[in-house]
């Protein structure tokens, strides 16, 4: 900016505005620890001092009526210990209410996607779309879906293969038998949260995320929700159901795309690309990838692991309008008990 507009004051002088909830994630920092991340946080930019903060003070994603939810997820977020009679006093430990409590991973998909909405996906696409299971860790997303998936009745279901095909100066078959395994097996097991998995198991009816921005200006894009509607060799077809495709129902087709992994720091090892389809199954997500989503109902799943991060319980919390939209699986059975953390230094 400064450049384009030749002027050397901060973004070439014009007015930039910046929007943010100091109470939700961080940007994620590969393998950094709390430091590390309160160093990428904004609040360590040089010229932060410049910036006039201005505070948007009321809550428009839950009901008016629901003062003391709000109330509470103001508590949640800034870590009180004062003033909030669920906090467990000398822990950074929460009482979850009763109400708010599922007891296993079976009763919290229940509660998400009841039996009638998976018996008839598309007839309740809308209802299976607005809800969502999170969890803190993308191994545990993962189990999640396929137990969602199985259960959803669907006339076609297929499983694809990605083709994941090395990058740089060597090729497989220049390797030796042995290690060529070693790669392909390699690349295979190779995860991220921006490319879509290796085997890729799809059913009609199933709510995926679109994980690529296709069309930013037509509403395609990463963080999409929509519905499997017809799956074909080359290509599936789906209904947009989040954002601003949703009102209409648009029905698109997706072929595969590539994705690359690694080269950088934060990607180690093998350096290849992937042709898969753009999407990943989102019955269930990462806390993480919910950032930004409003939904109808959330399930918080914490037994395979408690919230770890600046803000994650909170985030969690505040997807949806109402607290009886919300069941959590505590991390052990019989305890009301989850975890919230909040790193001080990044509040106001
Ligand atoms: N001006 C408004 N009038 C009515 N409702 C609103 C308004 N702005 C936001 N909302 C409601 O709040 C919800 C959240 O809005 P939005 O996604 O823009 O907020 P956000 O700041 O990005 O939230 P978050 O960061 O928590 O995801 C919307 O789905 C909508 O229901």
């Amino acid at each position: 900016m400064q450049d384009m507009k030749d002027n050397k004051q901060l973004f070439g002088g014009s007015v930039v505005l910046i929007g943010g909830d100091w109470k939700q994630l961080t940007p994620v920092v590969p393998k950094g620890n709390p430091e590390a991340v309160i160093d990428a946080s904004i609040k360590k930019w040089d010229e932060y001092d410049h910036c006039k903060q201005i505070e948007l003070k009321k809550n428009m994603r839950v009901n008016e009526d629901e003062i003391d939810f709000i109330q509470e997820l103001k508590h949640i977020g800034n870590g009180d210990t004062e003033g909030y009679s669920n906090y467990i006093k000398g822990t950074d430990y929460i009482k979850v209410d009763e109400e708010n409590i599922a007891k296993n991973a079976l009763d919290l998909m229940n509660f998400c996607y009841e039996p009638q909405w998976l018996a008839e996906p598309e007839k309740y696409a809308k209802e299976l779309c607005g809800s969502a299971i999170l969890c803190p860790t993308n191994t545990v997303v993962k189990r999640l879906n396929q137990k969602v998936l199985n259960n959803l009745s669907g006339r076609q279901q297929k499983t694809f293969f990605a083709r994941n095909t090395p990058l740089g100066d060597q090729p497989l078959n220049a390797l030796t038998d042995n290690e060529t395994e070693y790669s392909i097996e390699a690349m295979e097991k190779i995860e991220t949260a921006g490319m879509p998995p290796h085997e890729l198991n799809l059913k009609n009816g199933a709510i995926v995320m679109l994980i690529k921005n296709i069309s930013v200006n037509t509403g395609l894009c990463n963080g999409t929700r929509m519905q499997i509607t017809e799956i074909f060799d080359d290509c599936i077809k789906c209904k947009v159901l989040s954002g601003s495709r949703s009102d209409n129902s648009d029905e698109i087709f997706l072929p595969r795309c590539k994705f690359e992994y690694g080269g950088t720091p934060s990607e180690p090892g093998i350096h290849f690309s992937r042709c898969q389809f753009p999407v990943k199954l989102s019955f269930a997500m990462s806390i993480n990838k919910s950032q930004g989503q409003t939904l109808q109902k959330v399930g918080i799943y914490l037994r395979q692991g408690e919230c770890f991060s600046h803000g994650q319980l909170y985030t969690a919390m505040s997807r949806v309008r109402t607290k009886k939209s919300i069941k959590i699986v505590t991390a052990v059975l019989d305890t009301n008990n989850v975890k919230n953390v909040v790193w001080k230094q990044l509040l106001d």
